[in-house]
């Protein structure tokens, strides 16, 4: 590896949002083209919640890429207080469903269909156990006299710790984690916990909202906390601990909708996920720790095979726009306007080089 180009094995995102209609058809590409698997989140309305939805969705996005794309989109059932625990089982054993989602009501972007108490759940949580089926996890409690920036943690000791104890053996992912107090708890936790953690919390934290005015595109869900936060999400990252990877959380919405007076929480992420964890990990002294992180830890936890093939990252100067769209669609990027020291070049279906071979 010269220092002017990064040679990864080919990265898989754990967590994305591609939409529908044409969200999707924009948007979709994006997160094909820099990685070869990712988990799809079930956030549609309505939600993802039956095997048939779900293998009707996936086909639907591999039709929104272009021709020849190496891309497999890894599906997950959407939980709700009623869902059917045979459904979840057949479908994860007819190899549509990958995972499922845990989306307390109310806590984020199309969750109203959400579980309203986890132990409504329980017993579809009993059967993933035992068939070995993930659990991911939006980590956040929902409730009028809980503080927005507390709502992580205190999900951590009301909701994740009582479930981990009835559940010693499910696999769990607490997604795009955004607190020290969960960092501490994965560290702590058995080897079935890990989390992901996204490319924007590793970058702003709460102040990025408020920066000279109030700012809609610096919004998402969990909101952005600390910069001590930001500080431990950031050693966390680059630190090597297989329990921490890669899940973008890319969730776009219209411009309209975000600069708005109620405005939408996501961070669209997924046109320069790559170039931006780069410059996080450099900063941090960590680029050589950047592949674990992006590639392989994220299948190890899910039992999956690592990809085969590579893609380079250059180091130029990337501009990035303010904006972003195709006629039906209006986005603003993250990194909107900023410019980034890394550009994507490609993906390869040939393994790179191992070390010391020319
Ligand atoms: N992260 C976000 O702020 N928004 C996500 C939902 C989610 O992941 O919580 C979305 O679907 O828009
Ligand atoms: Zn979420
Ligand atoms: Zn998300």
């Amino acid at each position: 590896m010269t220092s002017d180009s990064l040679t990864l094995r080919e990265p898989d995102d754990w967590h994305v949002h591609l939409r529908d209609d044409d969200m999707l058809a924009f948007a979709a590409d994006y997160t094909a083209r820099q990685f070869a698997r990712a988990i799809v989140m079930p956030n549609l309305v309505p939600p993802v919640t039956t095997a048939a939805a779900a293998d009707a969705y996936r086909t639907r996005i591999l039709s929104a890429l272009p021709e020849g794309r190496r891309f497999t989109p890894l599906m997950t059932a959407y939980l709700t207080d009623e869902i059917d625990p045979a459904e979840i089982a057949t479908g994860f054993q007819d190899g549509v469903f990958t995972a499922c989602k845990l989306y307390p009501a109310g806590a984020t972007t199309n969750s109203a269909a959400g579980v309203t108490n986890v132990r409504k759940i329980w017993p579809v949580l009993e059967r993933m156990q035992a068939i070995g089926m993930p659990l991911l996890v939006h980590g956040e409690v929902v409730a009028a006299d809980i503080d927005i920036f507390d709502r992580e943690a205190v999900f951590l000791e009301t909701v994740l710790t009582p479930l981990l104890a009835d559940f010693p053996s499910l696999k769990v992912v607490l997604e795009h984690i955004t607190t020290e107090d969960s960092v501490r708890f994965v560290e702590a936790a058995g080897a079935n916990l890990a989390a992901t953690i996204t490319a924007h919390h590793l970058r702003i934290d709460r102040n990025a909202m408020f920066q000279g005015g109030i700012r809609p595109h610096a919004y998402c869900l969990p909101v952005a906390k600390r910069r001590r936060h930001k500080e431990a999400l950031r050693k966390a990252a680059t630190s090597g601990q297989p329990r921490f990877f890669l899940g973008t959380d890319s969730a776009p919405h219209q411009k309209h909708d975000k600069e708005s007076a109620c405005g939408c929480a996501g961070i669209f992420s997924a046109p320069m996920a790559l170039e931006s964890y780069a410059q996080t990990f450099e900063e941090e002294g960590a680029l050589e720790r950047l592949e674990a992180f992006a590639s392989e830890f994220g299948p190890r936890f899910y039992g999956l095979p690592l990809n085969e093939g590579s893609v380079t990252l250059r180091r130029e100067a990337q501009d990035l726009p303010e904006l972003m769209g195709d006629g039906n669609v209006s986005v603003v990027p993250f990194h909107a306007g900023e410019t980034l020291a890394w550009r994507f070049t490609g993906r390869s279906s040939q393994a790179k080089a191992s070390p010391g071979s020319a």
